[in-house]
């Protein structure tokens, strides 16, 4: 039997994707030819934001103050995780040197990047998460200058995300959020250097922005609005899972999540609970959560676990999280996901903040094609070669023969100049 949808999702309003891509176009023109000014226009007009947008290192530095002890504990635990985890993936990829026939010598070099910039959301709600994340991996990686932008609030950014950046290791903060933002690090305004990279989660306008600059910089990814989906077997806790399910509406309106159970009980269970969960939440964020569960909130029944397994497969959701028996199983086959959480013990909140794999990840459908923000993002991954003169012989002449058969007869005569008949007898410079 198919899938049954137990709730379905009406969808969104009309997309408006078209008028973000025109608007983001008009915007980097501007920024373009406008450079700071126009940067500080978009700023007033946007944020309401008109003060120098660089923080100061002292500002960076003291941040913490401002902070409750606990949650600069908080913070201090999650870098720890982060940066661990950072660290291991960086020991998990080599540089390699191989022997490939006698005296044809080739390797790969690991080269971090010269100057990352980094975005760090701050629009609904105070990213700190996000700026930990970021940093700490380009750092991890060995990037030369990391450079960063957030969105000011009224008073300028949350100290938290300040001290946040601080901690993981930024070396610039601009308090500039949007499409404003990410421009000043792609094009260097205010004095940064231009970054060769530009990494990290935004809304629609941020996504955009990156998506229009790629190609003379890199990007991570086109990080939108997240997604997240549970699959549940008879094993699952029902309050556990709508829980999980209300945290991840939270994010707002075009975050869908979705839930796959091969057990009825427990999706009507679930149905029941999740208005009640979000009617208890506190506002705006019972309006975010109530958006996006009734735009976007399915509840899907199956009848077997590769069905649950086949449903993930389609969805590719960002986080994947699975409420159900034989944890091993479920590791080894699902493959289109962003993060995965196995088992009721843990939830997607935990990798959101704190947990230590990055929270930066493909959504909508990406996770098809790439995992998330890792230490091989701020990495160039090169390759070089060399060649002795007891491996000229063949090489010499396979190349040129390639060569040739491809009508170029200019690399053909590179490649014969290195024959070894051709050179015998002579001496250098002859
Ligand atoms: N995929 C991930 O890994 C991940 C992680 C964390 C957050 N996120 C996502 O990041 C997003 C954060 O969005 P946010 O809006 O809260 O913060 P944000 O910082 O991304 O965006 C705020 C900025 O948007 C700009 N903006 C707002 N309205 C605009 C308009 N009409 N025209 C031009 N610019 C405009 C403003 O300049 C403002 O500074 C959410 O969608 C969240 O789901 C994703
Ligand atoms: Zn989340």
């Amino acid at each position: 039997m198919p899938i049954t949808h137990l709730k379905a999702a009406p969808g969104l309003p009309p997309q408006n994707a078209a008028d973000i891509s025109d608007t983001v176009q008009v915007m980097l023109a501007a920024l373009r030819t406008g450079g700071e000014e126009a940067a500080l226009d978009y700023a007033r007009r946007l944020d309401g934001h008109d003060a120098a947008p660089e923080l100061s290192p002292a500002a960076l530095a003291g941040a913490h103050r401002l902070l409750p002890v606990t949650l600069v504990e908080d913070i201090a635990y999650a870098h720890a995780n982060i940066r661990a985890f950072a660290e291991a993936q960086r020991a998990s990829v080599q540089e390699f040197e191989v022997e490939l026939r006698p005296g044809l010598r080739a390797g790969q070099r690991l080269l971090p990047l010269g100057c990352a910039g980094v975005y760090v959301p701050g629009g609904r709600y105070a990213h700190i998460a996000s700026a930990l994340m970021t940093v700490t991996t380009a750092r991890a990686a060995g990037v030369g200058t990391v450079t960063a932008c957030t969105p000011p609030g009224p008073d300028g950014p949350h100290p938290a995300i300040l001290h946040a950046l601080h901690l993981a290791g930024a070396d610039r903060v601009l308090a500039m959020g949007g499409v404003q933002g990410i421009a000043a690090l792609a094009l260097g305004l205010f004095d940064l250097p231009g970054a060769d990279l530009v990494a990290g989660p935004g809304n629609a306008f941020v996504a955009e922005a990156k998506r229009q600059l790629f190609g003379p910089i890199g990007i991570d990814m086109v990080a939108g609005p997240t997604d997240s989906m549970i699959l549940a077997d008879a094993t699952a806790r029902a309050e556990r899972v709508a829980l999980d399910l209300v945290s991840q509406a939270e994010h707002g309106g075009t975050s869908p999540v979705w839930l796959v159970t091969t057990h009825a009980p427990l999706a009507d269970a679930v149905l029941a609970m999740v208005p009640r969960i979000i009617a208890s939440l506190p506002e705006p964020n019972r309006s975010a959560a109530h958006e996006a569960w009734a735009a976007l909130g399915e509840v899907m029944l199956a009848d077997t676990r590769e069905e649950m397994a086949a449903q993930a497969d389609l969805y590719a959701p960002e986080h994947l999280h699975v409420q159900a028996a034989d944890l091993c199983w479920w590791r080894q086959r699902l493959s289109a996901y962003g993060s995965l959480f196995l088992g009721a013990d843990t939830t997607v909140a935990f990798g959101d903040k704190a947990a230590g794999p990055n929270h930066v990840l493909p959504t909508g459908r990406a996770a098809r094609y790439t995992g998330g923000l890792s230490v091989h993002k701020f990495l160039k991954c090169v390759t070089w070669q060399s060649a002795a003169p007891e491996a000229l012989a063949d090489l010499a002449r396979a190349s040129a023969g390639i060569s040739r058969a491809e009508g170029m007869e200019g690399h053909a005569r590179a490649c014969d100049a290195r024959l070894p008949d051709r050179n015998a007898g002579r001496c250098c410079g002859s």
